[in-house]
């Protein structure tokens, strides 16, 4: 393990009490797990979705924890044959929680196994070829599966109708995340003042992961050129030097409402196109930079594409074309 992966884990809060925000989320998920614990059941299966960094991975470690079990993670495209399913699966203990990260990217074959094991805790395997095929049952320990994904969206209806439980993270205010700053910076042993935290919080885009590692950045020019603290000031200069706008745009968002506006008017244009036209993968606009972009009212999604919204002419400064130019009017794509 690196130095950066072992900071990441001592950032990561590890009860419900230290997960910062989310309130609807922990609110429920303190009930369920009450609930489970008092019945002496494991906890219910668990999806949870939403953009990345907004700490599902963190939130499946507290679920383990607070039920007092094990957690064995994985991920989708890590799970290649049913056999490597059946192997996990079989060497759980009595309510452990098992944690899918990227759970859309399982192959069907996988799937399939997945639904009696999530149903009636048991797998069937198939032993033999043709007709003296046989079909055998295992049965397997009652455990908790907790699936992460960006994109409900790609979930089949049937595993998705398996999950009992449905959370949805959504980004996380400025507040929120000056908390979460100024709790890293804590476990950091970093000096910073609330105002320098706040700097950070608005430009961390919503995401705890953002957050954490502008912090980090940030505490090297604290350290080399100001006195150590991070204060307003420093915050300020070292987000400049990272070519972060005081909104939190950073480099690419930038690219990607400039490319929308100066190749293809504001838009609408096609996803794919834009990847092509920015050298990037449309994935990573999808997930990174679109959820911000949408948030921050710079771009819509329309069936025909993207749109650039007129605050996204005036924030990049550039010049309004004439039907966006009249004042208070928004622009004819919201
Ligand atoms: N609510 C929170 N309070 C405090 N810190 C948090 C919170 N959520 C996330 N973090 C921090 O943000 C980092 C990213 O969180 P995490 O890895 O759980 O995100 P994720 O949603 O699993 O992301 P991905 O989709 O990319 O896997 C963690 O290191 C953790 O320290
Ligand atoms: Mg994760």
């Amino acid at each position: 393990m690196n130095q950066g992966e072992s900071e990441e884990i001592s950032l990561r809060p590890k009860t419900l009490d230290e997960y910062v925000g989310q309130e609807k989320v922990k609110e429920n998920l303190r009930i369920y797990l009450e609930a489970a614990k008092r019945r002496g059941e494991p906890m219910d299966h668990i999806l949870l979705y939403g953009p990345p960094g907004l700490g599902k991975t963190t939130l499946a470690g507290i679920v383990a924890q607070e039920m007092g079990v094990q957690i064995r993670i994985t991920s989708g495209p890590a799970i290649e044959k049913p056999g490597d399913l059946a192997a996990l699966l079989t060497n759980l203990q009595e309510g452990d929680v098992l944690f899918i990260d990227e759970i859309h990217r399982l192959s069907r074959q996988v799937e399939e196994v997945l639904y009696p094991a999530l149903e009636d805790y048991a797998l069937d395997i198939m032993i033999g070829k043709g007709p003296s095929a046989q079909s055998i049952r295992i049965n397997l320990p009652r455990f908790t599966l907790i699936g992460a994904t960006t994109r409900a969206g790609q979930i089949t209806g049937p595993l998705r109708d398996r999950f009992g439980v449905l959370l949805k993270l959504e980004l996380y205010s400025p507040d929120e995340l000056s908390g979460i700053i100024q709790r890293s910076a804590g476990i950091l042993g970093q000096p910073i003042t609330p105002e320098g935290a706040y700097e950070l919080a608005k430009c961390s885009r919503g995401t705890p992961r953002v957050a954490n590692r502008l912090l980090k950045r940030v505490r090297d020019f604290a350290a080399v050129l100001a006195d150590g603290v991070i204060d307003e000031a420093t915050a300020k200069l070292a987000l400049k030097r990272m070519d972060i706008d005081q909104l939190g745009l950073d480099e690419m968002d930038r690219s990607m409402l400039r490319a929308i506006i100066e190749l293809y008017g504001g838009g609408p244009v096609g996803l794919d196109t834009l990847a092509a036209a920015l050298g990037e993968e449309a994935v990573t606009l999808e997930d990174v930079c679109e959820p911000y972009l949408m948030q921050m009212g710079f771009l819509t999604r329309t069936p025909r594409g993207r749109c650039a919204t007129r605050q996204a002419w005036v924030h990049l400064g550039l010049e309004l074309p004439k039907e966006l130019d009249a004042p208070g009017q928004q622009s004819m794509f919201d």
